[in-house]
C-alpha cells in the first residue's frame, strides 16, 4: 500500500511567484500554472524508440542529449512539429498523446502509469484492516454513549469498505455499519432521523436479508410519526419474518409489530407494502434523481434543450437566447464591439437582485474541495448529517445516497473509481477531460452542449510554451483515461446489474470506446476552453488564494463579460453559480464581471497584463482606460513615495524604473513602472534605489517574514501541536513587526496596500499576546489604507470591517473585565464602534452575496 510517487512522477503547482499570480490563483482559474514533469532516466535505446514518430530535427537533437523526463521531450516534439506546422498548433497534441500512450507501454513508463492508475494506493482503495478498526472504536464510542463519536467512525469504516464486493466483508459489513450508524443518528442530540432513515434504506440495499435494516428502518419512520403508513408496518414484518426464518431472537420484533398494528387499527393484513415514506426513501436511493434539492448538473442542458434544434455546429442566437432565458429570465446575449458576445439586462435590474443562477455543465474538485464539498452538488459535507462514500472506493463524499447515485463523472467499479489519477492530475485536466467527454456524449447535439463547444479558447493566440504544457498535460490526462477504461473494462468488477453499477459502467466506458472515445485533442482544447471560460468555485468566504473547491464552466455564465470595476458579484450556492446586481444596471447595459483582481488590488498595467496572459484582450474599462492608468489612485495602493520627498511635500506615487529585475521587485511585492513620480515626475534614481531603499526593504521583508514563522509557531503552540515558544517570542514578532512598518512607512506610499497587511500582522501579534485595543488600532490603520485603494463599497473594506468589529469587541470585553467607570465607558465606546462596523460591512455583504456570508 506504500504510495510509490516520490521520484516517479512529480506533479507541482508552484507557489504562485508574484503577486499577479498570486490574484489569479485567488480570483480565477490558475491559468494552468502546474509544471508536470514525468522525472525518468531513459536509456539512449528508449528515448529514441520514443521519439521515432517524431523525425525532425529539434526532436532528434533533444534526444540525443541525456533525456531525463517527458516534459522536455514533449516539449521538443511538439516545437519541432509546430516549426514544420506553423499555424497548426493542434498538431502538437495528437503526437505528443501518442508519444505519451507509447510511453505508457514502455518499460520504466509502466511505473508512472502504474503510479497514475494503481488500484491499491493508500487512501484511494477500500482498506479492510481500516475498516474493522474503525467499526471496533465505533462500537466502544456508542458503549460509552458518545454517539456523535460513533457516528464519525462508522462513517469512516464505510468509507474504507466496498459495498460492491458480495460476502461478510463487503456488502454484509457494510449493511451493518449503516444500520449502527442510523441507530448512532437517531440518537444524537438532536435526533437525526431524515438521515437515519437513509441509512438504515442503504443497508437494506446492502443486504435485503439483514433484519436489523428492516427493523431500524420502522423504528425510524414510527420516530419520524410515520407509524400509521403501511410501509412501515411492511418494514417491521420483514425484520419480523426474517428473524423467525434466521431462528434468531425475535421478541422486539414482534412487540414492534403488534404496536405498530395496534397503532394501524389492526387493520392492515400481512404483505401489503403500500406506499410509505420509508419505501420512497428507497426509491429515492435506486433512481438517483435530482440529489438534495439541488438540480443536477444536466438539467440546465435538458432545460434548454426543450424547444432547442438538434444537430452538430454552433447554436443560432434564438437558441443561444433560450438557454439565457432558463438560467437568467432577465437577462439578454448581445453581441458588443469589443468584446465578442456578453450579457446583458433585459429590463432595468435594480441594486442588489439575483439575475442569473446556472448549475455547471462540467467541473472536478480541488483537494480542498474533495475533502470539504459534496462530488455531485458541491454542498458543504459540514453541513450534511453523515457523508455517504463510492459504493466501491474511497474517493468521493457525498452528502446524500441520492447524490451518491446521481455522480454524472465518477461510478463505482468505472476508470475514475480507486485509483489515483484524478487526484494526482491537476483539477483542470480531470475538468477539462470531463468536458470533452460531456461534450462528446453526455447530451452531444444539444444546444448546450453546441453552445459550451462554440465558445472561444483563443488558442491561435497561445504562447508557444504553453501550447507545449497544455499539450503534454492534454496527452498525458487522455493516455491515462484509456489506460483506465481499458483496465476497467477487464478489471474483473463484480457483475452487477442496475444504473451505476460496475457494468453498466464498464458498458458506458466501451459504448463510449466504441464511438472513439475522446481525443487527446478534445482534452487540449476543453483545457484551453476552461482557461478562458471556467470559473473557480469558491467558499461563500473566500480566505485566499489556495481556496478553490472546484473549477467549473458555466455555459450561460461564460457569456459575462469582464470589467475591472463589475456591476456584479458571483457567489456559489453548493455548484450553483449565482449572479447578482451591486448597482442598478439599466436595460440594455451589460452585466459585467472582474475575471481577476478588481482596481485598487493591482495597478491597471498588471491587471492588464494578467488579462492579456489568460483571457487574450486589452482591457479598456474605465479603471483601465488612459486617463486612469498611471493616476495617482492607480500606482498608489503599489507604490513608493514620491522621491522628492521630503525635501518636497508631494504626495505622488513612483513605481521603480524596469532596469530594476522584476525578480528583485517581487521580493518587496513592487511592480515595475517609469521611475518617475505620478503627481510631479521627480525620478527615482537606480543608486538611490541600491543604496538605500532596496537594502532597508530587505530588512524589512526579512523581518516580516521572520515575525510571521514566530507568531505561526505560536499559533501551533496555542492548539497544541507545537512546543511553547512562549510570550517573549510573540514580544520580540511584536518589535520585529514595528520595526519593519516604519521602514516601509518610510519609502512606501501611505496608500500602498503593504502598508496594510503590515498592520494586519501587527493586529495578528498583538492578538496572540492578548492585547486586542491595540490589535484594533492597527486594524483601523489598515481598513484606512484599503478604502484609499478599492472602489466604494468594496467586499474587501467589507470583510475588513468585520475584523475589525471583532478585534473591538475583545478589547470591549477586556475593558469591561478591568473595572471601574473608566472600564465600563471604554467599554461601551468599543462596543458602539463594533457595532457601526459590523452594520457597514453587513449592508455591503448584503448587497454583494445576499446574506451567504
Ligand atoms: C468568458 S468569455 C466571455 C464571452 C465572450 N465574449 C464570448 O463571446 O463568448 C471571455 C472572453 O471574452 C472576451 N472579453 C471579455 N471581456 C472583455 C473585455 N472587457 N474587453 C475585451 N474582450 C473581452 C475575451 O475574448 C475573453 O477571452
Amino acid at each position: 500500500m506504500a504510495h510509490p510517487l516520490k521520484g516517479a512522477l512529480q506533479l507541482m503547482t508552484p507557489t504562485p511567484p508574484n503577486t499577479v499570480e498570486a490574484a489569479k490563483a485567488a480570483c480565477i482559474l490558475p491559468a494552468f500554472s502546474f509544471d508536470l514533469t514525468l522525472d525518468l532516466e531513459l536509456s539512449a535505446e528508449e528515448a529514441q524508440s520514443l521519439a521515432q514518430p517524431f523525425a525532425e530535427p529539434a526532436c532528434l537533437s533533444m534526444t540525443r542529449t541525456p533525456a531525463k523526463c517527458l516534459r522536455r521531450r514533449l516539449a521538443a516534439t511538439a516545437c519541432g512539429m509546430g516549426i514544420r506546422l506553423s499555424g497548426l498548433a493542434t498538431c502538437f497534441v495528437a503526437p505528443a498523446a501518442e508519444a505519451v500512450g507509447k510511453a505508457i507501454q514502455a518499460p520504466g513508463f509502466a511505473d508512472v502509469a502504474a503510479v497514475l492508475l494503481a488500484p491499491n494506493v493508500q487512501g484511494c482503495a477500500a482498506d479492510e484492516e481500516h475498516v474493522a478498526s474503525c467499526k471496533a472504536r465505533g462500537t466502544a464510542a456508542f458503549g460509552r454513549g458518545q454517539y456523535r463519536q460513533a457516528a464519525l467512525l462508522f462513517s469512516q469504516a464505510l468509507q474504507y469498505c466496498d459495498e460492491t464486493s458480495g460476502g461478510a466483508g463487503g456488502a454484509q459489513l457494510a449493511a451493518r455499519l449503516y444500520c449502527n450508524r442510523a441507530l448512532c443518528l437517531s440518537k444524537e442530540g438532536p435526533p437525526r432521523l431524515e438521515a437515519a432513515l437513509h441509512d438504515s434504506s442503504c443497508a437494506i440495499a446492502c443486504d435485503r436479508a439483514f433484519a436489523k435494516g428492516w427493523y431500524r428502518r420502522a423504528c425510524t419512520a414510527r420516530a419520524l410519526g410515520r407509524g400509521a403508513s403501511p410501509g412501515t408496518l411492511h418494514d417491521a414484518r420483514r425484520a419480523l419474518q426474517l428473524l423467525q426464518e434466521q431462528q434468531a431472537d425475535a421478541g422486539e420484533a414482534a412487540a414492534l409489530v403488534a404496536e405498530l398494528e395496534a397503532e394501524q387499527g389492526a387493520a392492515a393484513d400481512g404483505g401489503g407494502a403500500g406506499s410509505s415514506a420509508a419505501a420512497g426513501a428507497e426509491g429515492a436511493l435506486a433512481n438517483g434523481g435530482a440529489a438534495n434539492g439541488h438540480a443536477s448538473p444536466s438539467e440546465i442542458e435538458e432545460a434548454a434543450a426543450a424547444g432547442g434544434a438538434a444537430g452538430g455546429g454552433a447554436p443560432n442566437a434564438a437558441e443561444v437566447q433560450r438557454l439565457v432565458a432558463a438560467a437568467g429570465p432577465a437577462l439578454v446575449v448581445q453581441q458588443t464591439e469589443d468584446a465578442g458576445r456578453g450579457l446583458s439586462a433585459a429590463e432595468e435590474l435594480p441594486a442588489g437582485r439575483d439575475v442569473l443562477a446556472e448549475q455547471p455543465f462540467a467541473f472536478a474538485l480541488t483537494k480542498l474541495g474533495r475533502r470539504s464539498v459534496c462530488s455531485t452538488c458541491l454542498a458543504p459535507l459540514a453541513d450534511a448529517p453523515a457523508p455517504y462514500y463510492c459504493r466501491r472506493c474511497p474517493m468521493p463524499a457525498y452528502c446524500t445516497p441520492a447524490c451518491r447515485a446521481a455522480d454524472p463523472f465518477h461510478q463505482p467499479g468505472g476508470p475514475e473509481c480507486g485509483r489515483p489519477w484524478t487526484v494526482l492530475l491537476p483539477a483542470e485536466a480531470v475538468a477539462a477531460l470531463r468536458l470533452a467527454r460531456r461534450l462528446r456524449f453526455g447530451g452531444a447535439g444539444s444546444p448546450a452542449a453546441r453552445h459550451v463547444a462554440s465558445l472561444g479558447t483563443h488558442f491561435a493566440e497561445l504562447d508557444p510554451t504553453e501550447v507545449v504544457q497544455l499539450a503534454a498535460l492534454a496527452a498525458v490526462t487522455h493516455a491515462t483515461w484509456r489506460q483506465a477504461v481499458a483496465e476497467a473494462r477487464g478489471g474483473g468488477a463484480p457483475a452487477e446489474a442496475g444504473p451505476g453499477s460496475p457494468a453498466a459502467v464498464e458498458g458506458q466506458a466501451a459504448d463510449e470506446e466504441a464511438r472513439g472515445g475522446v481525443t487527446a485533442e478534445g482534452v487540449l482544447e476543453a483545457l484551453c476552453r476552461l482557461q478562458i471560460n471556467g470559473l473557480a468555485v469558491v467558499p461563500p468566504q473566500r480566505r485566499g488564494s489556495d481556496d478553490r473547491l472546484a473549477l467549473a464552466l458555466y455555459p450561460v455564465g461564460s457569456l459575462m463579460n469582464h470589467s475591472c470595476l463589475p456591476n456584479v458579484s458571483t457567489r456559489f450556492e453548493g455548484g450553483k453559480l449565482v449572479v447578482r446586481t451591486v448597482e442598478a444596471v439599466p436595460a440594455g447595459e451589460p452585466l459585467l464581471h472582474c475575471y481577476g483582481p478588481q482596481a485598487g488590488e493591482m495597478t491597471a498595467a498588471q491587471r492588464g497584463l494578467l488579462l492579456l496572459q489568460q483571457y487574450h484582450f486589452a482591457c479598456r474599462c474605465s479603471a483601465c482606460a488612459g486617463a486612469a492608468a498611471g493616476q495617482l489612485a492607480d500606482v498608489a495602493p503599489a507604490g513608493l513615495r514620491c522621491p522628492a520627498v521630503p525635501a518636497s511635500r508631494c504626495e505622488g506615487a513612483v513605481l521603480p524604473t524596469r532596469t530594476v529585475p522584476a525578480g528583485v521587485l517581487h521580493r518587496y511585492q513592487l511592480p515595475a513602472g517609469s521611475g518617475a513620480c505620478c503627481a510631479c515626475g521627480a525620478r527615482l534614481g537606480i543608486e538611490r534605489w541600491q543604496e538605500q531603499l532596496q537594502p532597508e526593504l530587505q530588512s524589512a521583508a526579512e523581518a516580516h517574514a521572520a515575525a510571521a514563522a514566530v507568531l505561526e509557531q505560536q499559533e501551533r503552540q496555542q492548539q497544541g501541536t507545537a512546543p511553547a515558544g512562549g510570550a517573549a517570542a510573540v514580544q520580540q514578532a511584536v518589535r520585529a513587526l514595528r520595526q519593519c512598518l516604519r521602514q516601509r512607512q518610510q519609502h512606501l506610499h501611505p496608500h500602498n496596500l503593504l502598508l496594510g497587511a503590515t498592520h494586519d500582522a501587527l493586529a495578528h501579534a498583538w492578538h496572540i499576546a492578548g492585547n486586542d485595543e491595540a490589535a484594533a488600532q492597527h486594524l483601523r490603520h489598515s481598513l484606512a489604507v484599503l478604502e484609499h485603494s478599492y472602489p466604494p463599497g468594496s467586499t474587501a473594506a467589507a470583510f475588513q470591517r468585520r475584523q475589525l468589529a471583532q478585534a473591538l469587541r475583545l478589547a470591549a470585553a477586556a475593558a469591561a473585565a478591568a473595572g471601574g467607570s473608566g472600564g465600563a465607558a471604554a467599554a461601551e465606546a468599543l462596543l458602539a464602534e463594533a457595532r457601526q462596523a459590523e452594520e457597514a460591512a453587513d449592508a455591503v455583504l448584503a448587497l454583494h452575496f445576499n446574506g451567504a456570508v
